[in-house]
């Protein structure tokens, strides 16, 4: 996902609002939930074409390693979709 002056993407489910910054290989934003709670959440969206397989692998064990973590100073990881 590009940074810039691009529009958030859509995700199902949620209203991407800002950007909330950009890293090496994505970019953050806040949303809501479209639920009733109205939930807050931040957005990792990851730019495949800017990954190369170890990238990708290192992306998949931090997925795999943030989905186990509950700790009160590491953000927790809610769900992760990969659209293909
Ligand atoms: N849970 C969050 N809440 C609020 N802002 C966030 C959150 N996660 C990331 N950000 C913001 O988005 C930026 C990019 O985050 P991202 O995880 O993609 O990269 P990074 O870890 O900061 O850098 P790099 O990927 O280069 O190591 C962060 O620097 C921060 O400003």
């Amino acid at each position: 996902m590009a940074g810039g002056g691009c529009a958030p993407p859509r995700l199902d489910g949620f209203v991407l609002t800002e950007r909330l910054g950009t890293g090496t290989y994505a970019t953050v934003y806040k949303a809501y939930s479209k639920r009733d709670t109205r939930e807050v959440v931040a957005v990792k969206c990851v730019s495949k074409r800017s990954l190369n397989r170890a990238s990708v692998e290192n992306l998949l064990t931090e997925i795999e390693i943030l989905k186990t973590i509950r700790h009160p100073h590491i953000v927790e990881l809610k769900d992760f979709q990969d659209p293909i």
